[in-house]
């Protein structure tokens, strides 16, 4: 019997950009219906972090041994530090029929886009360059040295854009929610009108 895989949504663009905040936001809506899929990394925790709900924090040969056992979906490593996506949790969820959610970084998500070339890839933008960089130096998480590697950084990634489905500006964090939600809806109803289309023509055979 056919059975349509949940969606996978990959929201990706540069660090500072407000895709946690973004992310945090959606999922305290009542009606989001995505899983999020909890990245591992190497980064050491920050203040208030938890590990299993933040981030699955591993120790680099731990992690190593996880790219060598294949059971990430894809990985990068990022101002150094590895982050990646657990592959088991994500095919489990998306074979459920239900909706995985990824917030990870450029260069992880072009490799998702190799493998679920029909997720659905979203780019958050920032209104200008000068706010992004006021934003990661006002979240205040990182020392100068790590600030200064994230900005160059972000104009690489910034690069990227153009690879994406769809670029969503977060001006203000409640219009990009709006704005991400009004995208993950209009994909469903694509997703929908192509299954019915299927389904009467495998009818019809
Ligand atoms: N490729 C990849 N990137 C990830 C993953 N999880 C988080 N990231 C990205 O890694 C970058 C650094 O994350 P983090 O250290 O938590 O900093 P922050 O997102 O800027 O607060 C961000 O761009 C995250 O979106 C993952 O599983 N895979
Ligand atoms: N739309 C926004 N307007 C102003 N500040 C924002 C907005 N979105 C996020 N921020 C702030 O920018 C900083 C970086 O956001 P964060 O979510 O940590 O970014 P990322 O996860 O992309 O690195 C945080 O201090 C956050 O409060």
């Amino acid at each position: 019997m056919y059975k349509q895989r949940g969606l996978l949504i990959v929201l990706s663009g540069p660090s500072g950009v407000g895709k946690g905040t973004v992310r945090k936001e959606l999922f305290t809506q009542p009606d989001t219906n995505y899983e999020y899929s909890i990245s591992m990394t190497t980064r050491s925790p920050r203040e208030g972090e938890v590990d299993g709900s933040d981030y699955f924090f591993k120790s680099r040969d731990g992690f190593e041994r996880l790219i060598e056992e294949g059971k990430l979906l894809e990985y990068a490593e990022y101002v150094g530090n590895y982050y990646g996506t657990p592959l088991d949790y994500v095919n489990a969820t998306l074979d459920a029929g239900r909706d995985v959610f990824l917030e990870i970084e450029v260069v992880g998500a072009a490799q998702v886009r190799a493998k679920v070339p029909d997720g659905l890839f979203i780019f958050l933008a920032p209104p200008s360059l000068s706010e992004l960089e006021s934003r990661l130096v006002g979240r205040g998480t990182e020392k100068a040295d790590v600030i200064a590697s994230r900005i160059s950084k972000a104009r690489e990634e910034l690069e990227m854009m153009n690879l994406y489905d769809y670029v969503v500006e977060n001006d203000e964090v409640t219009n990009a929610c709006d704005r991400i939600n009004a995208i993950v809806t209009a994909e469903h109803c694509r997703r929908e009108r192509v299954e019915k289309r299927y389904l009467t023509m495998l009818k019809g055979e």
